[in-house]
């Protein structure tokens, strides 16, 4: 059973100035938990989000935040090496992680030695160690991890994670880590993060800028009742669902 959840949306002009909020919100929140629990354990996605995080890696909050305290996780990635121009690893390393200083060993990617079953019961199997360690918290309502952010985006056609608009993985309710062999948008082998994990976090923040995304955002944040069509229409959290959005992207609400 989901905990209820305040849900957020904040608009801004330009791409430029959801990147400058971006960088504020979570170098808050990085604070606020390394000083509640002494660590920060952050989600990234592939996608334009990487680029949005820039802000991130320049002062002043490359000098002030606790880069040694954070742990990195992926809501999902491309079963490819990890020098492949697909590989969500790659855009995150290149973009963001090489211009901080987070410890190698606090960076968790895939093993991209292994086939996508293979790869999502490898990663589920190292987040049920780190939780026994509590480097990532247990969610005391649905006994699923519970990261402190998970950084999303969203495609044109709704879906977050690997997780796709009609597609069986949307209703998986036990597992951490799954994996999909038919993605409909290419790489067609990935492996994702369930939405039991997803919705279990204590913040997620959906960033979501351009105009070709106009018409999944205005269903997403319309009042449509169940059933759902769309993966983000699912989203939730323990405390707090962000949406960071710029005009173009907000256009038909
Ligand atoms: O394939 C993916 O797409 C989504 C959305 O990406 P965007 O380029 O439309 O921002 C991304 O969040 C996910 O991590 C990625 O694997």
């Amino acid at each position: 059973m989901a905990a209820q959840f305040q849900k957020k949306v904040e608009i801004f002009e330009t791409e430029e100035e959801v990147a400058v909020r971006l960088g504020q919100y979570t170098a808050d929140l990085s604070a606020k938990f390394v000083r509640e629990r002494g660590a920060f354990t952050v989600v990234l996605s592939g996608g334009t989000l990487i680029d949005t995080l820039r802000k991130l890696a320049e002062p002043p909050y490359k000098n002030i935040v606790e880069w040694g305290k954070w742990h990195v996780f992926w809501v999902d990635e491309r079963v490819v090496k990890k020098t492949h121009p697909d590989s969500n690893y790659k855009l995150a390393f290149d973009g963001f992680l090489s211009k901080v200083p987070i410890p190698p060993g606090q960076i968790y990617a895939i093993n991209d030695a292994l086939p996508a079953e293979g790869a999502a019961e490898d990663y589920q199997a190292r987040l049920k160690h780190l939780v026994q360690r509590n480097v990532i918290a247990t969610s005391k309502v649905t006994g699923f991890p519970r990261f402190d952010l998970m950084l999303l985006g969203m495609g044109p056609c709704g879906h977050l994670a690997s997780l796709f608009p009609a597609h069986p993985l949307c209703k998986e309710k036990t597992k951490w880590v799954t994996y999909i062999k038919d993605s409909p948008k290419p790489p067609p082998q990935r492996i994702t993060f369930t939405f039991p994990v997803i919705n279990s976090a204590a913040h997620n923040a959906m960033v979501v800028t351009g105009d070709d995304l106009a018409d999944a955002v205005q269903i997403a944040l319309g009042n449509s009742v169940p059933p759902f069509t769309l993966p983000a229409q699912l989203l939730a959290a323990e405390e707090e669902v962000t949406w960071f959005l710029d005009q173009t992207a907000a256009s038909k609400l």
